[in-house]
């Protein structure tokens, strides 16, 4: 039986025990082609703006209101090769309005089990580094519903919260209200694995009109060089070039985005002109090591969600602002820094309440195909 072509698994009972009984139910599997054809911009976007919102609403104040609960998640370390990280998390009352209208309101409890091993780029054929797979239960009974494939609602999703995350923190422009005139804006890529490809591909597809040249940069040159000809053919409008170095990348960018692993700072706060946006995505050590501690100091600094705060960014805790959903849902203004460079900097970690999100809307444009 091939898995990968089933539509349905049926799990039937197992007679003999009767230890489970599921006749009556499906669990629907997604394969990770059926994803990737359901996937676009305009609905990856809108489903992150509901998810970061329900993040940063953890106490349910009312049976409207969209609200989470999440614990923060787990890592198994497999020797020195990889990891298995657990994301549980549970959404409610919020809507996937380009999917499903503004009416209607969905609950989620989801679990994404993701691998992190960072040498299957290596490997021939290279497999991505980042593998996964979300379990979606029915959040009335507990009982699974579905196994949606992770690895590329992981990229989509990572790409799609820095979209948001540009569009509400970028403060030199006003990305809400553009009247279809170039902006002549810059935008750098400091490393052009799954990552660096996807964000360049959400930012020039979301904001167009906003970039006339994409700056590259990768430790080595060939994935920066398959990435910028990727783009060209693309966006033949737009000017793509290729860094030196990862200074260079960032000197006289507006927009910048890093995802890499690399465990030492790429760059500092000197390297960077006034009000510069940075989406720092990647993780070395921790997920805070890509930007150099000045620019965190100097800096108004947004989190997905202060779970991931307390666990995995103590070493920038002081710096922090606040969440991005608070500014989406208009709970916060974005604080200004006096007598700084006026940078914005989104520190993304990736959360088990997007995943859930992005693993619910997959599910109900699968489900009415
Ligand atoms: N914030 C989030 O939600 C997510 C974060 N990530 C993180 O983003 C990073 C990139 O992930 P992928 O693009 O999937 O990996 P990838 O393996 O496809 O790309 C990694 C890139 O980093 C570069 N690189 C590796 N070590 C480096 C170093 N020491 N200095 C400079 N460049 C280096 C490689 O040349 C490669 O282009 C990883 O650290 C990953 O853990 C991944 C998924 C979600
Ligand atoms: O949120 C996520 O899925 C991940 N963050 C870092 C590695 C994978």
């Amino acid at each position: 039986m091939n898995i990968q072509d089933q539509k349905h698994l049926n799990l039937q009972s197992d007679k003999s025990t009767g230890s489970l009984s599921n006749q009556d139910d499906d669990v629907t599997f997604i394969k990770e082609s059926s994803v990737k054809n359901l996937l676009n911009w305009t609905d990856c976007v809108d489903a992150m703006e509901s998810a970061l919102v329900a993040i940063s609403n953890t106490s349910q104040k009312s049976d409207s209101e969209p609200f989470s609960s999440q614990t923060p998640r787990t890592f198994t370390f497999a020797g020195n090769k990889g990891v298995l990280l657990t994301m549980p998390g549970y959404a409610s009352n919020y809507t996937l309005n380009s999917v499903t209208g503004s009416d209607k309101k969905h609950s989620t409890l989801s679990c994404k089990l993701v691998t992190s091993f960072s040498g299957n780029s290596q490997l021939n054929p290279a497999i991505p580094g980042i593998l996964g797979t979300i379990l979606l239960f029915n959040s009335d009974t507990g009982k699974l519903k579905a196994i949606v494939d992770g690895t590329e609602i992981t990229a989509w999703r990572t790409a799609a919260v820095s979209v948001v995350a540009t569009k509400y923190l970028y403060c030199d422009m006003n990305l809400k209200n553009l009247d279809g005139n170039i902006v002549g804006k810059e935008l750098a890529i400091v490393g052009c694995g799954t990552q660096g490809r996807i964000h360049a591909l959400a930012m020039l597809n979301y904001f167009p009109n906003v970039f006339i040249k994409v700056k590259l940069w990768n430790r080595s040159l060939n994935r920066a060089e398959k990435l910028k000809k990727e783009l060209n053919a693309l966006f033949p409008e737009i000017i793509i070039v290729i860094a030196d170095s990862s200074i260079l990348c960032v000197a006289g960018a507006d927009c910048v985005v890093t995802a890499t692993n690399s465990s030492q700072p790429l760059f500092e706060l000197k390297d960077l002109k006034e009000n510069v946006h940075i989406n720092a995505i990647g993780a070395g050590t921790n997920h805070h090591s890509e930007l150099a501690m000045d620019i965190y100091q100097s800096s108004s600094v947004y989190i997905e969600s202060y779970i991931g705060l307390e666990t995995e960014l103590k070493g920038i805790k002081e710096y922090v602002n606040g969440e991005v959903g608070e500014i989406v849902a208009g709970k916060k203004f974005l604080h200004k820094i006096e007598n700084s460079k006026n940078v914005t900097v989104f520190q993304s970690m990736g959360n088990a309440i997007e995943d859930g999100v992005m693993a619910n809307m997959i599910y109900q444009k699968f489900m009415k195909n």
